[in-house]
This record gives C-alpha cells, sequence and structure tokens, in this order.
C-alpha cells in the first residue's frame, strides 16, 4: 500500500467530509494558504508530461516603509528517466530533457527560484557501494554538461537554479563531493554549498563514496532573495538549519532522497520545524519512485541481499516562517511545487517570536566549546 498510495492529502480528502476538511487543514497545516492560479497552458502540459503541478500563497502583513518582496519558488522532483544499466550518458541527457520539460512549465507559471533533488543528474546508486560505473556521473561544479545545461535554461527562463549533483573537483585530486550549485538568473555560476552532514544509515552508503563538505553555511544573494542549501540529511542537524539562518538566509533548499521506512514520519517535522525556529522558507524536496541496480547489495541487516533502495517518496512541500505549510507533492509521481512567497514573512514572524533576539548564543558558544574539549565534565549534579 504505501508504495502506491498517492499522498497524505488525496487519502484525507477522500474520508473526510469537506466541511470538517478544512478544519483538518488549519490543524495539521496552520494558517490558510491560497491556492495560486497557475496559467491553464501549465496545467495541461504538466497533465500532458504527466506529473503533478501544485501551486500556494504564502501572504505576510502589508508594510509602510517595505514593499512586499514577492518570489516564486519552483521544487521538481522526478524519477529516473531509464534503467540504470544504459550508457551513463544517456542516463544523464534523459534527465536533463524530463527537467527541461517540467522547468519550462515552471516558466509559464512565473518561477523565479527552482530547486532540484539531490544528486538528480543521476540514480541515487551510493546503496551499491560499487564505485564504477556511479562515480562517471561525478561533474565539474563550474563547467561540467550539467551545469552548462542549467546555465541555459537559467538564462532562457530568467531563473535562478539550484542543481545538486555529483561534484567531481579536479582542482583537488579528483575528489567527489555532493554539491549544490546555484546558477544565478543571468546564467553565471554563483558558487557552490556541499553537504556538511553524511548519512551513516541503512543503505545510505555515501561515505563511500564523498567526505563531509568544506564550504560550510554559505548564503546567496540572488536577484530574488537570500538563499541556502541544506543538503539532505543535514535537516536532521537543527544547528546545519541554524547557520545558514545566521548568515542571513531567507528560503534553505532541502534537496534530498530518502526513503519510505526510514524517514517519511520524520519529513513533515524537521523542515517545518526549522522554518519555525529560524524565521525563514524551508523548501523540502525529495526524489521519487524506486530504482533498482544490476548487482545485489545487502543492507548488513542480516535480510537477504537485494536489488532496489525502497521507495523515495517524493512529498516535496514548502514551510513558512510562520509554521504554515503547502501540501505536498504526489508520494509515487514526477512533480513541480510552485510557491509563491512574500519575503518580508521572514522578518515580520522575527519580531513577533523573537527567537534570534531571545536565542542566548553566548551561553551556547561558550557551553558548547567546553563540551567538545576532550577532558569535557557533564554538568550534572547528583546527590
Ligand atoms: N541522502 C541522504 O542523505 N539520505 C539520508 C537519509 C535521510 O536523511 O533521510
Amino acid at each position: 500500500m504505501a508504495g502506491e498510495l498517492e499522498s497524505l492529502e488525496k487519502l484525507l480528502e477522500k474520508h473526510i467530509p469537506p466541511d470538517e476538511l478544512r478544519e483538518v487543514w488549519r490543524l495539521l497545516y496552520g494558517k490558510e494558504i491560497r491556492p495560486l492560479d497557475l496559467p491553464s497552458c501549465a496545467s495541461q502540459a504538466a497533465s500532458k508530461a504527466g506529473f503533478d503541478l501544485q501551486g500556494y500563497g504564502f501572504e505576510a502583513a502589508q508594510e509602510q516603509t517595505r514593499r512586499p518582496r514577492i518570489v516564486r519558488v519552483g521544487l521538481i522532483q522526478n524519477k529516473i528517466q531509464l534503467p540504470t544499466t544504459d550508457p551513463v550518458t544517456e542516463q544523464i541527457s534523459a534527465l536533463h530533457r524530463r527537467i527541461a520539460e517540467i522547468v519550462e512549465v515552471a516558466a509559464m507559471c512565473g518561477v523565479n527560484i527552482v530547486c532540484f533533488q539531490e544528486a538528480w543528474s543521476m540514480p541515487f546508486a551510493f546503496c551499491t557501494r560499487e564505485k564504477l560505473p556511479w562515480t562517471e556521473f561525478a561533474e565539474s561544479a563550474e563547467d561540467g554538461m550539467t551545469t552548462k545545461f542549467c546555465q541555459e535554461l537559467a538564462k532562457k527562463h530568467n531563473m535562478v537554479i539550484v542543481s545538486p549533483i555529483l561534484e567531481r573537483d579536479s582542482v583537488h585530486g579528483d575528489t567527489i563531493w555532493n554539491t549544490a550549485v546555484i546558477i544565478s538568473n543571468t546564467g553565471a555560476v554563483m558558487g557552490k554549498s556541499r553537504k556538511n552532514h553524511i548519512p551513516r544509515v541503512g543503505d545510505f552508503n555515501e561515505s563511500t563514496y564523498y567526505m563531509e563538505g568544506n564550504t560550510g553555511h554559505r548564503v546567496f544573494q540572488t536577484a530574488f532573495g537570500r538563499i541556502a542549501v541544506n543538503i539532505c540529511y543535514g535537516r536532521h542537524h537543527p544547528l546545519n538549519w541554524f547557520m545558514y539562518s545566521m548568515n542571513g538566509a531567507e528560503i534553505i533548499f532541502n534537496p534530498s532522497a530518502t526513503i519510505g521506512e526510514l524517514s517519511e514520519s520524520l519529513w513533515p517535522i524537521e523542515a517545518r520545524n526549522a522554518a519555525i525556529a529560524n524565521h525563514c522558507f524551508t523548501c523540502s524536496i525529495n526524489r521519487v519512485g524506486t530504482e533498482h541496480f544490476e548487482n545485489e547489495f545487502t543492507s548488513g541487516d542480516g535480510k537477504k541481499a537485494h536489488r532496489d533502495f525502497g521507495h523515495f517518496y517524493g512529498s516535496s512541500y514548502v514551510s513558512a516562517p510562520d509554521g504554515s505549510r503547502s501540501p505536498g507533492l504526489s508520494r509515487v509521481r514526477d512533480g513541480l511545487l510552485v510557491a509563491e512567497m512574500d519575503l518580508n514573512l521572514c522578518r515580520q514572524t522575527s519580531d513577533k517570536w523573537n527567537f534570534k533576539m531571545t536565542g542566548r548564543y553566548e551561553m551556547y558558544a561558550d557551553e558548547l566549546t567546553k563540551a567538545t574539549q576532550p577532558d569535557f565534565k557533564p554538568n550534572i549534579v547528583r546527590e
């Protein structure tokens, strides 16, 4: 059942009477958000291309001294397009074609910043622990074929693109990283942000391929707002979100690849909590579909060897600083979620709740410094 279920939202809509459903949404998803009136050409194109298209608007109060700062963000989730046994460059090109098709629809919807899923230009093959052919999907962040492809798209659509790829760093001994490339709406590469926390859980054997990132908590001042990228497993680390926010991020993207049994119950909580705790918007994007590999691999749990990683459950969604959130995209289909947000909501929520002002950061900095020393003694009072 879990593999085929379209979404939690569809399930609730099916079983809860319409007059009570509104109350259910209020309790589950916070302040009501506005469905966006997307152009019919976009809906037609999405249905023809077989992907879920949804759009929502987050409101902020009118201010006297600042204009609204409206930005439209697009979150794209997609399946791999070809079997994992096909030639590497053909797999990459097929993914490029699929993304170009979805980005075209994002452009019709007036999207200013788009973000793709983690390692979007490849299958999530790290479960196999095999090096070839998977390491051949790694590309230069600055001038690899996927970055060049994104530069063309960015220029064509006047759109900032966040492109999470497997990076080959030829300057530093051909090392591999898990990296998001940020491409300006002018088509220029603004820079890159590497995954800070590498999982050591389940079949997420990424530590066989690359190390923890070394780019810190960069924030990119784009034409449409200040953005940062907290890649996948980093969402379990509240301090990771926090440091992007401390550097001024107004929107933090969380491109991910995660599967049902492991994390589906955590998925709706962590990024939403981060938006609340840090007075910013968070955009959670998960891969979708089940990927099969030629050779069996084991999970170190005594169970039988297998050829698939499990079901990537999509369900991409956006959370706002006031705790409201959008419904999720499909659990089983490709999708584009368009979210219109007024970035003024970040400061408005901060002024209301004051989490930054009441944060006591010096106290924590001092205590954390002590806690990370080898001779640390936990502050426990005993009778
Ligand atoms: N891609 C990745 O880091 N996945 C780890 C599992 C999770 O964080 O849900």
